[in-house]
């Protein structure tokens, strides 16, 4: 069994490089299935799990890909495919986000229901609601969604019940190619629908109002492969923030983007963490006592759900009671039982947890219930007494690239071992690609593990006078 080993006590210094966004590549990857001529050139494209899954759904669907470096390219041209196989679809929800592309440039979608994962049950019904409104059939049997016009979509003005980010992607993306205008109200605003829009556009499309509540989008005829850089992850920029923070640290986090941290950013100065924007990201300055603040996850500008569970590890050793409510998902404290083993004092009450600070974390032998609680956990190892072992981190490679190495650039004593079980099909899933790029002479997937430039500097950069967002 993979696992990550945290000797805690260590103050973080130095500059960590932010990857390419998990929440803004997988839509993005998605829509390239839209591009009818032209290849995809997609930048700063993180090597993760997850990127790996949607690469294989693409490629069975039709797509070519390769990925060097950081860069994917991917031509679809001739689509093969318009079912995605359940294999890839139940590792991962966001598979489901081929459907607005495949309906828009096929007319039809098969796709296996994506599994109600440990955070809540996680329902797809508004997808659903607005690939009827632009005239779609829907037929749901066998574990299978099936969706289907005559003709091209139409466009419509769709209200949904809850600013999903999911949903505002898929109908955004099945919209781009349909007849007439369609209007999302109530959409999600979050940054990676924002770059998802960017992507759109330069591909030939025409979304208005990305960022805010009502998106309206005119169907064009065709659409062409640009070239995209992905926007930096703002989940792993707070989560290395609040890695600072808790082993009262100094931390350049380079790529970070203010603006798209505001809620974590005010959350960590109200508690008392020095946070300055630089050119080149944020720096985090904290002291050793921090103030307690109450937290509640909210659809962006809100304090994002995905750093919810970290925020909660800095507030069981802050001082003072916090209390944390989640609203965007229904079951996502099962890492409370996982803090409790590290000798942190919290109590669940529905969807609010009441966290008592101060505690004195101790190393534990603690598990990885979801992708956030993992990083949340090694978070609370770093500043633990003694040994941690955190398993369960299959969830963290999702969304995380080199967390193990990122932080031991920063000086943490941190390492990973991985059991043969899990690094042998690695290497075989490579072999397997590169066999099979040969064979066929046509781009396959090739998967090259690229090394992300980890940076440690001496001298970290000088702060602006003024953080933008202030
Ligand atoms: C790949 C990706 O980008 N994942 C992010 C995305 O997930 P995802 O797109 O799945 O999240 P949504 O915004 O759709 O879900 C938010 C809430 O709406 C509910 N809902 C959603 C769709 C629907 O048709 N019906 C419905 O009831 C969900 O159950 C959940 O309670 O946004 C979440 C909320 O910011 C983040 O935590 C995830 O990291
Ligand atoms: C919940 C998350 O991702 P997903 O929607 O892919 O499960 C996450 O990134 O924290």
């Amino acid at each position: 069994m993979s696992k990550i080993i945290v000797r805690g006590g260590k103050r973080l210094s130095g500059t960590v490089r932010v990857s390419g966004a998990k929440n803004a590549v997988l839509p993005i990857l998605a829509a390239t299935l839209l591009a009818k001529d032209g290849e995809s050139v997609i930048h700063d494209v993180p090597y993760l799990d997850d990127v790996m899954t949607i690469q294989h759904v693409l490629s069975a669907l039709g797509g070519k890909l390769t990925y060097d470096n950081g860069t994917m390219r991917i031509s679809a041209a001739q689509l093969a495919s318009f079912e995605a196989p359940y294999e890839w679809v139940r590792k991962m929800r966001a598979s489901f986000l081929v459907m607005g592309p495949l309906l828009a440039r096929l007319g039809r979608a098969r796709i296996s229901l994506p599994g109600g994962c440990a955070i809540g049950t996680r329902p797809i019904d508004q997808h659903l609601k607005g690939f009827e409104a632009m005239g779609a059939e829907i037929a749901l049997g066998q574990g299978f969604i099936e969706a289907r016009t005559d003709g091209k979509l139409r466009g419509a003005k769709i209200y949904l019940d809850f600013a999903s980010v999911g949903a505002t992607e898929n109908i955004m993306m099945a919209a781009v190619l349909a007849e007439g205008t369609t209007t999302i109200e109530n959409a999600a605003k979050e940054p990676e629908i924002v770059d998802l829009a960017n992507y759109l556009n330069a591909m030939g499309a025409i979304v208005r109002g990305a960022g805010t509540g009502i998106i309206r989008i005119e169907g064009v005829d065709s659409l062409s492969g640009v070239a995209h850089t992905v926007i930096p992850d703002r989940v792993e920029a707070g989560t290395y923030m609040i890695a600072a923070a808790m082993t009262g640290g100094d931390v350049h986090i380079e790529g970070a983007i203010g603006d798209h941290l505001a809620p974590v950013i005010s959350k960590l100065q109200e508690m008392g963490v020095a946070i300055a924007e630089t050119d080149t990201g944020i720096r985090v300055t904290a002291a050793k006592k921090l103030k307690s603040v109450d937290v509640k996850t909210l659809p962006y500008p809100g304090f994002p759900t995905d750093m919810q569970s970290q925020m909660m590890a800095l507030l069981m050793i802050s001082e003072g009671t916090s209390i944390v409510t989640e609203t965007v998902f229904e079951n996502r404290f099962m890492h409370v039982e996982e803090f409790h083993k590290m000798n942190a004092h919290i109590k669940v009450d529905g969807r609010t947890a009441i966290v008592s600070g101060s505690a004195k974390l101790t190393g534990a032998k603690v598990t990885a219930t979801d992708l956030r609680a993992g990083a949340a956990l090694v978070c609370a190892a770093l500043c633990a007494d003694g040994e941690s072992e955190i398993t369960g981190i299959h969830h963290v490679d999702r969304g995380y690239v080199d967390i193990t190495g990122k932080l031991a650039a920063l000086g943490a004593d941190i390492l990973r071992e991985d059991d043969a079980e899990a690094v042998q099909p690695l290497y075989v899933k490579v072999l397997e690609g590169v066999a099979a790029a040969l064979e066929e002479a046509e781009p396959a997937i090739v998967a090259v593990r690229p090394q992300e430039p980890v940076k440690r500097e001496k001298e970290l950069p000088r702060i602006k006078a003024q953080p933008t967002w202030a």
